[in-house]
């Protein structure tokens, strides 16, 4: 749906040239909720602004529905864009227009009958989740329901894809955690490609299908979300998984039991797929060859399934530790040594 091909971008300042993209390849698949993370100033809001061509790449080909956008005459980039909408970070409402008016908007613009727009802009309030609410003025509005005008308004010419430029950073977790479920809706009801970008990694875990990571104007990682989480390779990827997987207080705990138990093993089990919802630890339990101690454990959620990791102390004679990280290990679980008493790494 969305193809980038070595794309590059450069500001010219008075300071001299930006290279804010410096050769960008993205393949967008049609339905894919797709994730773009960085942190400020890592080019993520002109990478996402070259889609809809409100910024022209200084080169590279961007291939947006099987068009080649650059090389689109005005009307044919005017019509090409009705099939990109776009929500923002702010907002960006009419003010002095109503709920229905700011929705109805893009309708009259793209010159839509009176009768049909009446009847689409009620379509749009329902999918949303604002009936009640049309006649509202956006100052009487709570920012989730402004972003829910947003995401209506960006749906009312039924575009093929739609680009969030950190649509949730302006609000707070449990709304940012409605809008992010709405978008899923949307993108499993409509089949709407759907491009993020974000810094929170909350924001991909819960919802992207892929994500790429930004820095420097460069896409240094990318793959399926659980893939990434489970198995960061770049510095910086794993600081971004760490936002949502790091637990400072379980990570003390480990560290008191490390000094504690000094002759027990210590291992980090990692989960993914299929592994997190078999009973692994149960059936050690029951084998009662080592003794177990369960420190600490998370599970999450993403869209192409559960990851979690578990830490465990594990006591027992050599030959049977190493027995039971076997067994962990031919379950299809990962496992990282943290402190090895039985000296299972020579
Ligand atoms: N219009 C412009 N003129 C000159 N330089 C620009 C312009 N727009 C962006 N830049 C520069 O390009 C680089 C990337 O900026 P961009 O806004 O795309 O990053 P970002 O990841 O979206 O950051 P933020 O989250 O802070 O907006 C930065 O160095 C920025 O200063």
């Amino acid at each position: 749906m969305i193809k980038l091909n070595n794309i590059k971008k450069s500001y010219h300042s008075k300071k001299g040239a930006v290279e804010a993209l410096s050769g960008i390849d993205l393949d967008i698949k049609q339905g894919e909720i797709f994730g773009i993370i960085g942190y400020s100033g890592a080019g993520k809001s002109t990478l996402i602004r070259l889609i809809n061509m409100l910024e022209t790449p200084t080169a590279g080909s961007l291939i947006v529905d099987g068009k080649e956008m650059s090389s689109l005459s005005k009307n044919k980039l005017r019509e090409a864009r009705k099939d990109i909408g776009m929500i923002f970070q702010h907002f960006n409402l009419l003010w002095s227009r109503t709920v229905k008016g700011n929705i109805s908007f893009p309708l009259e613009v793209a010159g839509v009958k009176k009768a049909e727009r009446k009847k689409r802009v009620q379509e749009l309030i329902k999918i949303v989740g604002l009936e009640g609410r049309e006649n509202a003025y956006p100052s009487q509005l709570s920012g989730g329901q402004k972003q829910r005008v947003g995401i209506a308004r960006a749906l009312a010419n039924n575009p093929k894809v739609l680009l969030c430029d950190e649509a949730t950073s302006a609000l707070d977790p449990k709304t940012t955690n409605a809008i992010l479920d709405l978008l899923v809706d949307i993108n499993k009801k409509l089949g709407l490609t759907i491009v993020m970008i974000t810094h929170e990694m909350h924001v991909v875990k819960k919802i992207c299908h892929k994500v790429a990571v930004l820095d420097k104007g460069q896409i240094v990682e990318e793959g399926n979300v659980l893939d990434v989480f489970q198995q960061p390779k770049m510095a910086i990827t794993k600081e971004f998984v760490k936002q949502v997987t790091q637990n400072d207080e379980a990570e003390e705990a480990v560290d008191f039991v490390k000094q504690a138990h000094p002759s027990g093993t210590i291992v980090k089990l990692s989960f993914k797929g299929d592994s997190a919802n078999r009973p692994v630890v149960n059936e050690l339990f029951q084998q009662q060859l080592v003794e177990i101690n369960i420190l600490e454990g998370n599970i999450s959620q993403t869209q192409n399934g559960a990851f979690g990791t578990l830490t465990l102390l594990i006591d027992g004679a050599t030959h049977e530790v190493k027995r039971a990280i076997d067994f962990i290990e031919n379950q299809g679980v990962g496992v990282e040594v943290i402190q090895d008493a039985a000296q299972l790494i020579s």
